[in-house]
């Protein structure tokens, strides 16, 4: 295995097993030096007092209780916040104190996400009862009531006893297996509910704004695809005329898209590895500050009347103080303020309002955090309705009867109160104003839309903003973490956005003089307006978006040590090309890419921080390479064509590379219609487009003509084995089949006539040494019910179809193979051969290699993989250009099957 694939799969198990830590990591690399002597929760070991803690038992999940979970001022702003009736606060409070449990869902299709899940309810559950361990009686891993079809479940079962417990034990191999594929993936509880709330249907467009490191988009992406493979083997197996959509896909594959974005270049990258295992055509991960998204364009650029994309779905989970993932997350004790959610409320504002503004009309926006605050969550839901011109365009979603079994409570009607810095709570903006006597410290960061404005107003007051719809999910009500979510629904197209209130207009009210007459510093302003004729998106340049995206807070944790970005104003420059055409636009305000520091003044510096992590004045990230649609009649693509025998009924013109030259050299992608049309319309606009298009084809050197040289890609299999023709198929229906080539590399194929012709051409040639390595007796044995048809078959690429027949498999499956000479192998990496033999056989003993390495059957494999490894050395030492790396991939390739066997 090259050591880019090692450490590729790292990285891919790491973020699979524990995407918050994947997380929490890149920022404690920021801070390493200041976090040197911190452990593993990120404490000192020390608390307040300067007292040693007590370290959790070894290898025991960190266990709050033996960790500072104290924060004065945290206690003290919910129990005054009345959040609450008084005789939940206790429960509350010792929630939150607590070691949160772990939870993880069934991922993919919904078909596959099933089948995993019956092995844990078949093979593991049934042992799991019951279980004392050290004199107590073990919990036993539980679905979570409220997830629809049992695919969450949670457990709080510490590692020691996981470990230690022979049947915990075996249940925690199943566990580690399904991550590392990818059937199974750790996700917090209430961070699955917003997706589960969006309605998301096949055919829909969803904008995740704030998508790292993308626990929730794999969710939008999995609907998108609900249903999907049933309806393509429908397909498959119908007549051709009846499958053609209205967006122009065939086939019964989904035509919606999911857009995944993330302001922060790094966590973009993340998004990718967390969205990759999907091998999803209908995703495109995209690098943009959310408050200021672009405007994609979908008709032809050269027409005039343009028109933009609009979104069926959007979801706004948007960066925040995160002070309800304090049962995981230790800085929320050592660091909260009740401060740090007044720059985040400003950019959760424009946030919201930029999604309303791009959602269809009729289309469903979902508004979340991992806060508790009413700051950053029912303030900035009534303050985007309000901006966006009230209840008539804007409402709230009950959502009452939506997932029966969460335990929540209503958001907050109103009555809520500010506490500033100085720890003094303010009902509403006018009594900051009276406190602030001309100061102007308070008003600088406390603005009037973080107050509740709709308290005094009767329960049928038509212009009552229904908060009470929003929903809030705190810790104690069903051992979670705490949330927040809010539906919304645009009624009518908003014409024009209400302008944010300025600085400069604050200061006028205090002062009691105009506006005019009040002038303010600009270099003091932490949130600017800029009113322009239409309505803009950010200024997008031709380079490809290297103009380095504007500071805003990462996560939901504030950095109090990273460096503040320097407040600046900064032109917001109209480009006529990205205006989302709205007749009858008058003047619209709207936010300048201004951002707030996140963080307290005190520690602002006037360094500006990059989302790319790099300092502004470094070069940046690489540029992406450029996405490019190979004409359908190329011969590359015809080959592969005749080769799998790929029915026409397949697109052949949403194949890509990813090289200006538009030339396949080395990997061949797939996307969707959509995808296509959106990179195609906006290439050139500066739109930062990261990530598309799945891995169909790998091309591999071949020594035969006969065998293509691209081999089906394993991430794109199940978008092109219903299309492929028989030829290149081989059937199966039996258990001992599959099991057999599972459990063995390289089983024979062909019978002992094929293997003495073989022998005799050898001699016959005087290979000596050949026929001293042939003189090794090869004892494996053929597999039956595919031996004939594999011998048929010519070298190469195949797939095995797998049919569920009654006593043998209850699902369809299909899986990549291999045909060499005189065997076959499954294409599969030894991990996802052992989670299969575990999930379909129970079978936990070691995959054979009965093979003689040394025999012909193995030589030509051998030698590619031997290439691959001095090829890749030599790259590693700099002797190969990167032009150069295809040749590096297609000896990798070539040697694929002897790499399984490492
Ligand atoms: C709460 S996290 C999102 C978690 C994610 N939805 C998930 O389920 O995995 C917030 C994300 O917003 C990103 N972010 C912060 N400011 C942003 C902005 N102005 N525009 C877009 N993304 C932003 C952060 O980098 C962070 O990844």
């Amino acid at each position: 295995m090259t050591l880019q694939k090692v450490r590729l799969l790292c990285n891919s198990i790491f973020s699979a097993l524990s995407p918050q830590r994947a997380y929490v990591g890149y920022y404690q690399n920021k801070n390493k030096n200041k976090n040197a002597n911190r452990n593993k929760y990120g404490d000192k070991r020390r608390d307040r007092g300067g007292q040693k803690q007590q370290q959790p038992a070894h290898g025991e999940r960190g266990n709050y209780t033996s960790i500072a979970t104290e924060n004065a001022l945290y206690e003290r702003f919910y129990k005054e916040s009345n959040l609450l009736p008084e005789k939940e606060w206790d429960d509350f409070w010792g929630a939150l104190k607590r070691t949160l449990p772990t939870t993880f869902r069934f991922t993919g299709s919904r078909g596959h996400a099933l089948s995993t899940l019956k092995a844990l309810q078949e093979i593991h559950i049934p042992h799991l009862q019951g279980i004392t361990w050290d004199g107590q009686l073990v919990d036993p891993p539980k679905a979570l009531p409220w997830y629809p079809d049992n695919l969450a479940w949670g457990m709080s079962i510490g590692k020691t006893t996981i470990r230690r417990c022979p049947p915990f034990k075996k249940f925690q191999n199943y566990l580690v297996a399904e991550t590392t594929v990818g059937n199974i993936s750790r996700q917090e509880a209430v961070s699955m509910i917003p997706p589960l709330l969006m309605d998301i249907e096949p055919h829909h467009v969803v904008l995740d704004m704030c998508a790292a490191p993308g626990s929730k988009t794999a969710q939008l992406v999995e609907m998108i695809h609900n249903g999907e493979e049933a309806a393509v083997s429908a397909a498959a197996a119908g007549p051709a005329q009846e499958d053609l959509t209205k967006d122009g896909e065939k086939g019964g594959r989904a035509t919606g898209l999911v857009i995944a974005n993330d302001a922060d270049y790094k966590r973009s990258h993340m998004l990718i590895h967390q969205t990759k295992r999907l091998n999803s055509p209908n995703l495109i991960v995209t690098n943009h500050d959310a408050t200021m998204y672009p405007s994609l364009l979908i008709s032809d650029p050269k027409e005039e009347n343009k028109q933009y994309l609009k979104y069926d779905r959007i979801l706004a989970d948007v960066p925040c103080t995160g002070d309800g993932t304090a049962r995981k997350n230790y800085s929320v004790w050592k660091d909260w303020n009740p401060h740090s959610a007044f720059n985040l409320h400003a950019i959760q504002v424009r946030i919201l309002v930029r999604g309303l503004q791009m959602l269809k009309v009729g289309g469903r926006m979902v508004y979340s955090t991992c806060s508790m605050n009413p700051i950053e969550n029912e303030a900035v839901v009534q303050a985007a309705i309000d901006r966006c011109g009230g209840l008539d365009k804007v409402e709230i979603v009950d959502v009452n009867d939506r997932l029966p079994e969460l335990k929540r409570r209503p958001g907050l009607k109103g009555g809520w109160r500010v506490m500033d810095k100085d720890q003094k709570w303010y009902s509403t903006f006018e009594e900051v104003l009276r406190d602030d006597e001309g100061k102007e410290t308070r008003i600088g960061r406390i603005t009037r839309s973080m107050f509740p404005t709709e308290t005094d107003k009767s329960d049928d007051d038509p212009t009552r903003i229904p908060l009470e719809r929003c929903v809030r999910v705190y810790p104690h009500l069903q051992d979670t973490g705490g949330f927040f979510i809010t539906v919304l629904r645009k009624k009518e197209e908003i014409k024009a956005i209400k302008p944010e209130e300025t600085k400069t207009q604050r200061i006028a009210s205090l002062t009691k003089t105009s506006v005019e007459a009040t002038p303010v510093p600009e270099d003091a302003v932490p949130v600017e307006e800029t009113t322009l004729k239409t309505e803009v998106i950010p200024a997008l340049k031709p380079d490809g978006g290297s103009t380095p995206p504007p500071s805003s807070p990462g996560k939901r944790k504030l950095e109090s040590d990273s460096p503040a970005p320097a407040v600046k104003k900064v032109k917001a420059d109209a480009d006529p090309e990205s205006v989302v055409p709205e007749a009858s636009e008058a003047a619209i305000t709207v936010p300048s890419v201004v951002i707030p520091a996140p963080i307290p003044a005190s520690t602002e510096t006037t360094k500006p921080f990059d989302f790319r992590g790099k300092d502004t004045k470094g070069k940046g990230p690489p540029p992406e390479e450029p996405f490019k649609f190979i004409p359908h009649d190329h011969e590359v693509l015809q080959r592969i064509y005749e080769f799998y025998g790929l029915s026409d009924r397949f697109p052949k013109t949403c194949f890509m590379v990813r090289n200006a030259e538009c030339l396949p050299v080395r990997a061949i992608y797939f996307t969707s219609h959509l995808a296509k049309t959106i990179l195609e319309r906006n290439e050139g606009r500066g739109v930062k487009f990261v990530h598309c298009g799945v891995k169909a084809f790998m091309k591999q050197d071949v020594q035969s003509p006969e065998v293509c040289p691209w081999r089906i890609q394993s991430e794109g299999l199940s978008i092109v084995a219903p299309w492929i023709g028989p030829q290149r198929v081989v059937h199966a229906t039996k258990r001992d089949t599959v099991h057999a080539l599972l459990k063995e590399l390289f089983p024979k194929v062909g019978g002992a006539d094929e293997e003495q012709a073989k022998k005799e051409e050898d001699k016959k040639e005087g290979d000596a040494e050949e026929s001293k390595q042939e003189e090794v007796v090869d004892d494996r044995k053929t597999i039956e019910e595919i031996d004939k048809q594999v011998r048929g078959l010519g070298m190469g690429c195949c797939i095995l179809k797998v049919k569920k027949t009654e006593g043998e498999f209850s699902d369809d499956m299909i899986l990549p193979l291999w045909k060499s000479r005189y065997s076959c192998n499954l294409m599969l990496p030894k991990d996802e051969r052992k989670a299969m033999l575990l999930r379909l056989f129970n079978d936990t003993s070691e995959i054979r290699d009965s093979t003689n390495k040394n025999s012909h059957i193995y030589r030509e494999a051998n030698i590619a993989a031997k290439k691959a490894r001095e090829l890749e050395e030599a790259r590693q030492r700099g002797e190969i250009p990167e032009e150069d790396a295809d040749q590096v991939e297609a000896a990798e390739a070539e040697g694929k099957d002897e790499e399984m066997q490492e």
